[in-house]
């Protein structure tokens, strides 16, 4: 392994970001390799909260930084860059912490791509970025996403959709993930299916896994 390449990809909740990376993978898998890339996702680190009853996980505000085990993200990028495997947790967002014994075991890879919420509020990890992607979605387009996304997939119902979002999600995205935007070194528009972005990101993967 000559050099990893880390692409960051971050936004709202619900803008495009897991969208985006998959398409980009399912996309280039086939003709790049087993070994050419591999996506990590932010909030498979979320804390483990096993320690808690579940009526006091509930209460966490999953939009704060704290709320992410950031140190152990950046030893697996580290691990990674350094042709290392590492052990991603799991997440379980029905019970609001990690699957207990379960992890995916992600083989070094040329390129990564990591996707999530607070990936730019964290000095440490934006040094191990090497292409930093924002997903500028309109907050009314995620929040209707994540309504139908929430109630589908992470068993939730209108009313607790809505006490999150006002009480954590909205602020939240206010005070760190749009400031974070700063960061980024391409700005996406209309989500996950921009297709011209989807295809400029994997022409720029693929000079990334021919040159090492
Ligand atoms: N451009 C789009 N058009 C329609 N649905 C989309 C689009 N982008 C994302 N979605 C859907 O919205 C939901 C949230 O998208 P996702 O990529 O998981 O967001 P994020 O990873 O940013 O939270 C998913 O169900 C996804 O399929
Ligand atoms: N137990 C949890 C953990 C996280 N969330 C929400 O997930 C959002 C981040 O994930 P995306 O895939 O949407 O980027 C974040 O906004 C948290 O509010 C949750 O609801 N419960």
């Amino acid at each position: 392994m000559n050099h990893l390449t880390i692409i960051a990809v971050v936004g709202a909740s619900a803008s495009g970001k897991s969208l985006f990376a998959k398409t980009i993978y399912n996309e280039l898998i086939g003709e790049l390799g087993q070994d050419s890339m591999t996506i990590i996702n932010e909030d498979a680190y979320y804390r483990c909260q096993d320690h808690l009853p579940l009526e006091e996980r509930v209460k966490t505000n999953y939009d704060h930084p704290d709320a992410f085990e950031h140190d152990l993200l950046t030893e697996h990028l580290s691990k990674l860059s350094q042709g290392q495997e590492v052990a991603m947790p799991v997440y379980d967002y029905k019970a609001h912490t990690r699957c207990k014994d379960e992890v995916i075991r992600v083989k070094p890879a040329k390129v990564v791509l990591v996707e999530g919420i607070m990936l730019f509020t964290c000095a440490e990890l934006r040094k191990r970025f090497d292409i930093n992607i924002y997903m500028d979605t309109p907050l009314d387009i995620c929040l209707l996403r994540r309504i139908k996304r929430d109630i589908e997939e992470r068993g939730r119902d209108l009313s607790s959709i809505h006490d999150q979002y006002y009480l954590t999600v909205r602020p939240m995205y206010f005070q760190y993930i749009e400031p974070s935007r700063n960061h980024a070194d391409i700005v996406i528009t209309r989500g996950g299916r921009n297709r011209r972005a989807l295809e400029l990101i994997k022409a720029k993967i693929r000079e990334l896994v021919k040159e090492n």
